[in-house]
């Protein structure tokens, strides 16, 4: 009888269940979206409420394509978007407030006043993080600040805390466990990425009260069963993973020096740096990129830029000028250049390694002549340059630099991106046949937990490559583009700061 993993991908616009069998095939995938709030310019929440019930129902679907029950799954490995920020009340169940998106930029002011008060550098040397909104910390401070009684609440253990995982496995369990995985206490800028623990001066430094955490636990591990009646039968949850991090599992990248980029709503772009966490001087952070044992874990150096694939869906949502992300390939080669135009999407302002919250979109060098296909192509263009930003300060932190490339993600898919992409970074990308790896990372972190995989040796021998792109323009070529896309970025930074409404 066939066996399953079933990997629950919980991302920032969808949720997704997808069915792997043993070589890492997907048998059966189910998927739904759901609501993105934005109250106010530069704010992003979502229900916590739907984020459950579209898990759930995608789980229930892909589990009836494939005509198997519960019995068929050996387990579930869950992986999500990181630093969402939930609370909800123990006795309920029910979220005090909206799920506060790792995008949301309210808390700026909290986090520019902890560098004022000089915590910068304790913050680094603890978590590997910078101060900034995108971690959760802020934004438990903010909903603990903006709901009734909520500090009083927090400390007499009436609320509960967690990131998109926490919810989930809260949920599948009925409330019976609360726990999160090393790499996302990593993403709270509240633990201890070397001691890895929850850190007393950090939870002071923002009166956070101890007792809403969950439980930190390895990224394989069986953390508990689901409620029967979910799944007509109880399955073991064994494996969390934030989902940059458990796609860097998932492309195998195992070895010290190996990187991948995930191209999906922002571009993340993690290189395995092994046993030892390398600090960053270059603008990037330092995360925990999974842990297969209790007190074990492996790091990584990240890069995260926060737009990447939503400035192609900006493109068709708010410009219209395309009609579905796919078209973006072809229109890109339908001129042979951008004619000077340069996008920088900084919508939620700039991630690394450039950390401005207040920076924002431009468009740069438009003439008589622009038209939409320059336009899209430039927007194309800009994860490329963005990427190779990153991949510049990677390249001075970890004193490595890259042999090749991973990529994965929605808008990996588009060949015109990913041959740019080769040729700004002069270096080959390589493409796997599935470009759900971050569904492939869970479902390998969950698979080792129960014995259905026995090795990494054994995960490594289901990679397939689909194609391998090499750079094609010359350096000189390439180096006139970085320097005009570096003075289009002065452009973009700070606009937002003393902005007049
Ligand atoms: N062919 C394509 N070219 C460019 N972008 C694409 C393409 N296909 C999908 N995308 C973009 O990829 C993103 C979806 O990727 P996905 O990995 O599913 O993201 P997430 O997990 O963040 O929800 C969308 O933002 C979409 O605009
Ligand atoms: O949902 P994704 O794939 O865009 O990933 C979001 C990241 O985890 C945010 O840190």
């Amino acid at each position: 009888m066939t066996k399953y993993i079933m990997a629950l991908d919980a991302g920032t616009t969808s949720n997704r269940a997808i069915l792997f069998n043993k070589k890492g095939e997907i048998k059966s995938v189910a998927q739904k979206e759901f609501t993105q709030f934005f109250p106010h310019p530069g704010w992003v929440e979502h229900d916590a409420t739907e984020i459950w019930s579209t898990q759930l129902g995608v789980c229930t679907e892909a589990i009836a394509k494939l005509g198997i029950d519960s019995k068929d799954i050996e387990a579930i490995g869950i992986t999500n978007q990181r630093e969402t920020t939930i609370i909800w009340d123990k006795k309920t169940g029910k979220p005090v407030y909206n799920a506060i998106v790792w995008q949301c930029r309210r808390t700026a002011d909290m986090a520019d006043k902890l560098v004022e008060d000089g915590y910068r550098e304790m913050i680094q040397n603890k978590t590997g993080l910078v101060v900034d909104p995108y971690f959760s910390a802020t934004k438990i401070r903010w909903i603990l600040d903006h709901i009734e009684n909520g500090q009083e609440r927090a400390e007499n253990g009436e609320l509960l805390f967690g990131t998109v995982d926490t919810w989930l496995i809260y949920n599948l369990t009925r409330g019976k466990v609360h726990v999160t995985d090393y790499t996302n206490a990593s993403r709270t800028m509240l633990f201890n990425i070397h001691t890895l623990e929850w850190d007393d001066e950090l939870l002071e430094m923002l009166n956070i009260p101890r007792c809403i955490l969950p439980e930190v636990k390895p990224s394989s591990f069986v953390y508990g069963n689901t409620f029967p009646g979910y799944f007509n039968g109880e399955i073991p949850i064994a494996g969390i993973a934030g989902d940059q991090q458990a796609a860097l599992f998932g492309q195998t990248c195992f070895n010290p020096g190996d990187a991948k980029n995930t191209y999906g709503t922002g571009a993340f772009l993690l290189m395995n740096t092994g046993k030892e966490a390398v600090k960053s001087d270059n603008g990037l952070v330092t995360t925990i990129a999974w842990g297969l044992e209790e007190g074990k874990v492996s790091y990584a150096l990240e890069g995260s830029i926060f737009v990447a694939g939503s400035a192609i869906q900006w493109l068709r949502d708010q410009l219209r000028i395309v009609d579905a992300a796919d078209d973006t390939e072809y229109m890109a080669t339908k001129v042979d250049d951008t004619n000077g135009c340069y996008v920088v999407p900084a919508f939620t302002g700039l991630g690394a390694p450039y950390w401005d919250p207040y920076a924002r979109g431009t468009i740069v060098g438009i003439s008589r002549g622009t038209s939409k296909y320059h336009i899209v192509r430039a927007t194309l263009e800009s994860l490329a340059y963005l990427t190779n930003d990153v991949l510049t300060a990677m390249a001075k932190d970890s004193g490595e630099s890259l042999k090749e490339l991973k990529v994965d993600g929605g808008a990996s898919a588009n060949n015109f991106l990913m041959q740019f992409q080769a040729d700004m970074i002069q270096t080959k990308v390589e493409r796997p046949e599935t470009l759900e790896t971050t569904a492939l990372g869970a479902c390998y972190l969950a698979g080792l937990a129960v014995g259905f995989y026995k090795n990494l040796d054994e995960i490594k021998e289901n990679r397939l490559v689909d194609k391998e792109f090499i750079p094609e323009i010359s350096k000189e070529e390439r180096d006139k583009k970085d320097r005009n896309w570096q003075r289009a970025m002065q452009r973009a930074f700070g606009w937002a700061n003393h902005f007049e409404e």
